[in-house]
């Protein structure tokens, strides 16, 4: 295993008794990626995320922690990751500085490192003027600051956040968002968030679970190169839709709001210029012509939506 594979998952899978809540799961991270987990409620992300940090035996797989078996060298493996669960683990009544001292010794680190280990986590998350503050005086931005430089007071190579933005405002939001770009300089970051748009500004991979099982994974780079599906087009005027739909190559015209269309297109057939001239040749008034890709939203929507229905 290269040093720069930080997980490698085989197999993984939980049963809770009868029921399958994580089945046959395999992926793996490199230093750099930012990964996000996404999946309706109930999908198997908490269990896949307590299964890496060791919180949770697997019923069945393998899990490596930078090349260091997990179920066979828990201590190791666990004390290459960083992690910062969803209701963090913070003592409102130890001040900040007190609280990063105290998880650095649970975390083992020698006496001797431990003042530089705790300047360096407050210098990283932007905590070095709250450090005599107490921690249940601090914002709730400011405290998941302190629950994540506990994640990653020892120099973790993994660092695991679940819901790392619940509950904080848009500033905040927007902080935290930008702490987790910096980490993933020199870290691998797995984060489980509901939130679509924080995939797309933070993350570079993204894993979609539905009924304990991955049914996509893939960069979100793929995701901006995937075929254009067709073009959003607006005008001036009422069109005719039927004189859209005898365009070569339609599949489809779908409304969308006033004097918009979605044109639906077969193969990689381009549009644009045919649909251009038949603006002009109308009068119609063209205002945009946008080609269109399956967005991460609409992936989520057709990969989880029957799974919903069903649950409903
Ligand atoms: N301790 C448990 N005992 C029995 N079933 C459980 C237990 N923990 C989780 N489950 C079940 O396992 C499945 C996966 O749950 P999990 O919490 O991992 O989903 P999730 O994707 O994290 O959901 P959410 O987004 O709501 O947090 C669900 O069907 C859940 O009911």
């Amino acid at each position: 295993m290269s040093s720069d594979l930080l997980v490698e998952c085989r197999g993984l899978g939980r049963d809770y008794g009868q029921h399958k809540a994580v089945d046959n799961v395999d992926f793996s991270l490199e230093r750099g990626q930012v990964l996000a987990f996404l999946g309706p409620n109930g999908a198997g992300k908490s269990t896949t995320m307590n299964m890496l940090t060791g919180c949770l035996a697997p019923s069945r797989g393998e899990v490596g922690i930078c090349g260091i078996d997990l179920l066979e060298q828990p201590a190791a493996a666990k004390a290459r990751l960083g992690y910062l669960p969803e209701h963090p683990p913070l003592y409102p009544e130890l001040t900040v500085d007190e609280y990063l001292r105290f998880t650095a010794r649970l975390r083992g680190l020698p006496r001797k490192q431990l003042g530089g280990a705790v300047a360096r986590a407050k210098q990283r998350c932007g905590l070095t003027r709250e450090a005599g503050q107490l921690i249940g005086r601090l914002s709730r931005g400011y405290q998941q600051r302190v629950g994540i430089a506990q994640a990653i007071i020892h120099e973790p190579d993994l660092v695991i956040l679940d819901e790392p933005t619940v509950g904080l405002d848009p500033n905040q939001v927007r902080e935290i968002r930008e702490l987790v770009g910096e980490l993933a300089s020199d870290h691998g970051i797995i984060l489980s968030t509901h939130i679509l748009p924080e995939v797309t500004a933070t993350c570079s991979h993204v894993q979609i679970m539905v009924g304990g099982r991955l049914v996509h994974a893939g960069s979100l780079a793929e995701l901006e190169h995937r075929p254009v599906t067709g073009l959003r087009v607006g005008f001036v005027h009422a069109v005719d839709p039927q004189a859209l739909w005898e365009l070569p190559g339609v599949e489809s015209v779908e409304k969308r709001g006033d004097n918009e269309v979605f044109i639906r297109h077969k193969g990689r057939e381009d549009l644009a210029p045919a649909c251009a001239e038949l603006a002009i040749k109308r009068q119609w008034g063209l205002r945009f012509l946008e080609p269109e890709r399956t967005s991460l939203e609409q992936l989520f929507v057709n990969l989880t939506s029957g799974e919903q229905e069903a649950a409903a």
